[in-house]
């Protein structure tokens, strides 16, 4: 299978005075599609650098980053606008949904821009909120607001579905609910699902595992039977 995603010798440095300061220290790694992908690592290790240089919300300070055969690392503003709006869906650990808009409304707002959106009441009942189209967000629960929030990234039918801590504020259950959801989301709609977190406790649940430190991978692993969230405890 020819990959999705590759990342080949990234690097991402920020200079601050006389210091410089690798986020990403020649990052390599391929994700292939439909995968539910893990990246593992403790704080500082440059998971979010990752997401944001995938998300199309950063640009390396050199290598090439190939979605899907295009190099993302060199396309201009406009070029990554059209990218973060067309092809990748985001899932935030603090839900971002628009507080004056319904979960209805949330959702289509995001599938109004999208080029070939899904059918936003449709998503919304495969998260499991069919009762809940009329709330406000301040109605819901943490975790009805991550579904509602994750059926507004599916909604726009991206290429990759990019989630920063999703569980994060979550409790314990929620968060496995979530993660459970996420995983059946990526099957269901065969989407290409990152997930980052400093929890290692989740990588059996993954199709592939990228572990980074110091802005670099230590270690890759691929798990041909992953397991069901239900069956992980930490
Ligand atoms: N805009 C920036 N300017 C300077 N340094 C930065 C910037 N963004 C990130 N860094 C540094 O790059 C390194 C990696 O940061 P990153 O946010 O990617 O880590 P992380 O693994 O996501 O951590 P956390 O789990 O705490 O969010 C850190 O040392 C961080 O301080």
């Amino acid at each position: 299978m020819c990959a999705l995603i590759e990342f080949k010798n990234i690097i991402k440095s920020y200079t601050m005075g006389d210091i410089t300061i690798h986020a990403s220290d020649g990052v390599n790694f391929e994700v292939n599609k439909g995968e539910f992908v893990v990246i593992v690592g403790a704080s500082g290790a440059g998971k979010t650098t990752i997401l944001n240089l995938l998300g199309g919300m950063d640009s390396p300070t050199s290598g090439t980053i190939l979605v899907d055969g295009q190099n993302i690392a060199l396309y201009d503003e406009k070029q990554l606008t059209e990218y973060r709006r067309d092809d990748i869906g985001f899932v935030f650990q603090f839900y971002n949904l628009i507080q004056n808009l319904t979960a209805l409304e949330n959702v289509e707002l995001a599938s109004q821009i999208s080029k070939n959106p899904l059918d936003a009441r449709h998503v919304l009942e495969r998260v499991g909120l069919s009762e809940r189209m009329a709330n406000f967000p301040a109605q819901m629960s943490g975790g009805e607001q991550q579904r509602v929030a994750i059926a507004r990234a599916i909604a726009k039918n991206p290429k990759l579905l990019l989630c920063d801590e999703p569980t994060g504020a979550l409790d314990y259950q929620t968060g496995k609910s979530i993660l459970g959801l996420l995983r059946e989301m990526c099957e269901t709609y065969q989407m290409t699902v990152i997930v980052i977190t400093h929890n290692s406790a989740l990588a059996p649940m993954a199709d592939r595992v990228i572990h980074l430190r110091n802005g670099k991978v230590y270690g890759v692993e691929l798990n041909e039977n992953p397991k069901p969230i239900e069956e992980i405890e930490w």
